[in-house]
C-alpha cells in the first residue's frame, strides 16, 4: 500500500476548524508537518517560515502558509505564486499525487482549508505581515499584482524586463550596403514562405536584444554566423564576439555547428568569429560557494556582442546575472527552441519572451524594419504582440528534419498537441513504439543500446586516447531518457536496474560503485577539474596505470581522465531525466514513460525527448493512453515576465 492510500492513518485526526488553523500556529506547524510526511511538501518548505519566524516573529498562521506554498513553487520551477491560483486550484500548489481516489480522505488539503477564503484576505494577511517588502524596508516577500514572490526572484524579474525593454526600445544604424550583403548572404530561393533566417538576421543587425527561435534543424547556428560575418563586416573585424551555452555539453555542441556553419561561408567572411564556446558560469566568473559572480553591473563583461545558445535552459536569476553583467551597448542574442522544457531552475524565461511568436505579432513599425529584406509580403505576420515579439523571430522550416523524417513528423504533431500524434509511429521507421510488456522490452532496448561501447572498452588498444575517444564516441549513439528521478521508472531505479541486466549480460561487472563501464554524469560544475553540469563521462581501466579513471570529452575536443575518488556529485547514467538530456543529442534516443500517471508527463517533456534523436527515437510506454493525456498536458510556470 502507498503513503498516500494510507490515508487514515496520516491525516488529522479530526477536521480542525478553518478559523482555528488559521490562526493559530502550532497547528499550522503541525499540518505542515503532516504534509511534509506525506510529501506533499519538501522539509525545505516547511521549515522556511520557521526560519524566518527566528529572525521576524510572524503571528498569522495564514503568512506561514503561504510561504511554505511559494517555497514549495519555487523549487518546481515557478517564479512566484498566482493568489488566484489559491481561489482556483489550491491543491494545484502542492505535489499531490495525481487522480489518487485517497486523496478525499484527507481533510486538511488546501483545498478544504482554505475554502471561502477570497483575494482580500490573502492580500490582508501578507500586507500586515513583517515578512513582506514595504516602502518601510526590504523583507523576504513581494507582493505585486497579486503574485507573491521570494524577494531574490521578484528582483531577478525586474531587472530581466527592464533591461529587456530598454535594449529592444534602442534602434541600431544599419551599414550602408547591409541589403546586398544580406542579399548574397541569404540568396532568393523559390519560397512560399518568408525567408525567416535573413529577416532574423536583419531584425538581429537593428536591435541590442535578439531571439531566434525554432525546432532542431531550423538553422539558428547558420543564421547566428551570417549575423556576426555581417557584424564583424560593418566592424572591420573588431567586435569582440563571445559565444556561450548554459552547460558544458551545450557548449561543445555550440563548438561543433559553429565550427561546421563557418566552413560553408567564405573564409574572408570567417576570420574574426569565434568558435570557442563558454559556459555562462564560466563567463560570469562563478565564485565557490556563492550566488554572486565577479562579473555584474559593476565589473561588466568585456565584449560587443554575445551569443547565448540553448537558451531555454538558462533560468531566470541567471539570465538576470548575464544582463546585468552585459555592457549597456553590448548586442545580446538568444538562440533556443522555445518548445522545449524550461529551465531545471526557477522560470521559463525563453517561453516567456517568445509567448506569440509563432503568430509573429510585429507592429507595424517592426514589419517597416523587415520589410525591404523580405522578397515575399509580411503583412499576415502583422499583430498586436508584446515588446518581446518585436524583437524575436521564429525560424519555421527544419533542414534536418524533412517530411519523410518521423522524427520531425512525430516532434511537430507533439508540439501542436495532436492527439493523432501516436498514430505516426506505425508511418515511419525512424520512429518505434514499444507499448505493452515494458520491462522485457526496456531489457532488449538497453541491451541492444549499450552493448557496442561495453564491448569496444574491453578491446584497449595501445593507443590510449584515440581507445577511450572511440568508446565515449561510441556511448553517444544511445541514450535511455526517462522521466522522472525517484521509483522503479525513474533514474534512481532504472540504473540500478540496467547495471543488473547489463552485468547479467556480462558486459560490466558492477559488483562495486565505481567499475569499468559505468557512465556518470556531473550534477553540479566543478571549476577546478574544468567540468560541468550535465557532462557525461565513462569509467574506463586507465591501460597505462591499470586504475579506474573517468573519461570526459572537454569542449575542445581533448579527453580528460579524472579519478573517481575526485567526483563526488555525479550519478550513473545508463538512464537520464529528460531535464537533464538538454542541450545534448543521440544517434538513438530511447524515452521509458512510467506506468501511472504524473504531472511531470507533459507535451515538453515529450518534445524534449523526441528532439534528442538524430536518427532513431524508441518511446517505451506501458500505457498507450497515457501518452494522449501528456500530449494534452502543458507545463505552465507562474512568472511575471
Ligand atoms: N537555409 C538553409 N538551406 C539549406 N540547409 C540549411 C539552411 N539552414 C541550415 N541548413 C542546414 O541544416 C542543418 C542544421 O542547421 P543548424 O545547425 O544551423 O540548425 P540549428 O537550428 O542550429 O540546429 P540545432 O537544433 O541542432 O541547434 C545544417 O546541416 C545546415 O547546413
Amino acid at each position: 500500500m502507498s503513503q498516500y492510500e494510507q490515508g487514515d492513518l496520516f491525516a488529522a485526526p479530526a477536521k480542525p476548524a478553518q478559523a482555528m488553523l488559521l490562526q493559530d500556529l502550532t497547528q499550522m506547524q503541525a499540518l505542515l508537518q503532516r504534509w511534509t510526511e506525506r510529501r506533499w511538501l519538501r522539509a525545505l518548505d516547511a521549515q522556511l517560515p520557521q526560519t524566518l519566524h527566528q529572525l521576524a516573529a510572524e503571528p498569522n498562521a495564514l503568512v506561514w502558509l503561504l510561504t511554505a506554498l511559494l517555497c514549495h513553487q519555487y523549487g518546481r520551477g515557478h517564479s512566484c505564486i498566482l493568489l488566484q491560483d489559491l481561489l482556483d486550484d489550491p491543491d494545484g500548489l502542492l505535489s499531490l499525487p495525481p487522480q489518487n481516489q485517497f486523496l478525499q480522505r484527507f481533510s486538511d488539503r488546501p483545498s478544504q482549508l482554505l475554502t471561502g477564503m477570497v483575494m482580500a484576505d490573502y492580500r490582508q494577511a501578507l500586507q500586515g505581515s513583517s515578512w513582506l517588502s514595504s516602502d518601510a524596508g526590504p523583507a523576504p516577500l513581494v507582493l505585486s499584482d497579486n503574485r507573491l514572490y521570494l524577494r531574490r526572484l521578484y528582483q531577478a524579474e525586474q531587472l530581466v524586463k527592464q533591461q529587456i525593454s530598454q535594449r529592444v526600445a534602442a534602434l541600431l544604424p544599419l551599414a550602408d550596403d547591409v541589403a546586398g550583403q544580406l542579399n548574397r548572404l541569404f540568396p532568393a530561393t523559390a519560397q512560399t514562405e518568408p525567408d525567416w533566417q535573413k529577416l532574423a538576421c536583419a531584425m538581429a543587425l537593428q536591435r541590442r536584444f535578439a531571439i531566434i527561435t525554432g525546432g532542431p534543424g531550423t538553422g539558428k547556428t547558420t543564421t547566428v554566423v551570417k549575423l556576426l560575418a555581417l557584424l564583424q563586416q560593418g566592424a572591420a573585424g573588431k567586435l569582440q564576439i563571445k559565444l556561450a551555452a548554459p552547460t558544458g555539453k551545450a557548449a561543445v555542441r555550440l563548438t561543433e555547428s559553429i565550427s561546421g556553419a563557418l566552413s560553408r561561408l567564405p573564409a574572408e567572411l570567417t576570420a574574426a568569429i569565434p568558435t570557442e564556446v563558454s559556459t555562462l558560469h564560466r563567463l560570469l566568473g562563478a565564485l565557490p560557494n556563492r550566488r554572486s559572480f565577479k562579473h555584474h553591473s559593476d565589473n561588466p563583461l568585456q565584449l560587443d556582442v554575445l551569443v547565448v545558445d540553448e537558451a531555454s535552459m538558462v533560468d531566470l536569476e541567471m539570465m538576470a546575472a548575464l544582463l546585468s553583467a552585459l555592457p549597456a551597448k553590448a548586442q545580446l542574442i538568444l538562440l533556443g527552441d522555445k518548445d522545449q522544457l524550461s529551465s531545471v531552475e526557477a522560470g521559463s524565461v525563453l517561453g516567456d519572451l517568445c509567448r506569440g511568436a509563432d503568430l509573429g505579432g510585429y507592429s507595424a513599425d517592426t514589419l517597416a524594419l523587415l520589410t525591404p529584406y523580405s522578397e515575399l509580403p509580411l503583412a499576415k505576420w502583422q499583430g498586436s504582440g508584446t515588446v518581446l515579439n518585436q524583437a524575436t523571430v521564429m525560424l519555421r522550416h527544419s533542414h534536418r528534419f524533412d517530411s519523410k523524417s518521423g522524427i520531425g513528423q512525430l516532434a511537430a504533431a507533439v508540439n501542436a498537441g495532436d492527439s493523432n500524434a501516436p498514430a505516426l509511429f506505425s508511418r515511419f521507421d525512424d520512429i518505434t513504439l514499444l507499448a505493452g510488456n515494458t520491462p522485457l522490452a526496456l531489457k532488449a532496448t538497453v541491451l541492444a543500446g549499450y552493448r557496442q561501447y561495453l564491448q569496444l572498452m574491453q578491446q584497449p588498444n595501445t593507443e590510449r586516447e584515440q581507445w577511450a575517444g572511440a568508446v565515449l564516441g561510441s556511448y553517444s549513439q544511445f541514450q535511455l531518457l526517462c522521466a522522472l528521478r525517484s521509483g522503479d521508472w525513474g533514474v534512481e531505479g532504472l540504473n540500478l536496474q540496467i547495471g543488473q541486466w547489463l552485468s547479467s549480460a556480462g558486459l560490466i561487472d558492477a559488483r562495486q560503485h565505481w567499475y569499468a563501464g559505468r557512465p556518470v554524469m556531473m550534477q553540479r560544475n566543478n571549476y577546478s577539474l574544468g567540468l560541468m553540469n550535465g557532462d557525461i563521462g565513462i569509467t574506463l581501466q586507465d591501460p597505462d596505470t591499470n586504475q579506474l579513471r573517468v573519461v570526459f570529452q572537454l569542449s575542445d575536443g581533448t579527453l580528460k581522465w579524472v579519478l573517481p575518488s575526485r567526483l563526488a556529485e555525479v550519478e550513473t547514467a545508463f538512464a537520464i531525466t529528460v531535464h537533464k538530456s538538454q542541450g545534448s543529442e543521440f544517434t538513438h534516443c530511447c524515452l521509458v514513460l512510467p506506468p501511472d500517471n504524473s504531472p511531470i508527463l507533459s507535451r515538453e517533456l515529450l518534445y524534449t525527448g523526441i528532439t534528442r534523436a538524430k536518427q532513431h527515437f524508441t518511446l517505451l510506454c506501458a500505457n498507450p493512453a497515457l501518452l494522449q493525456q501528456a500530449i494534452a498536458r502543458r507545463v505552465a510556470r507562474s512568472s511575471g515576465l
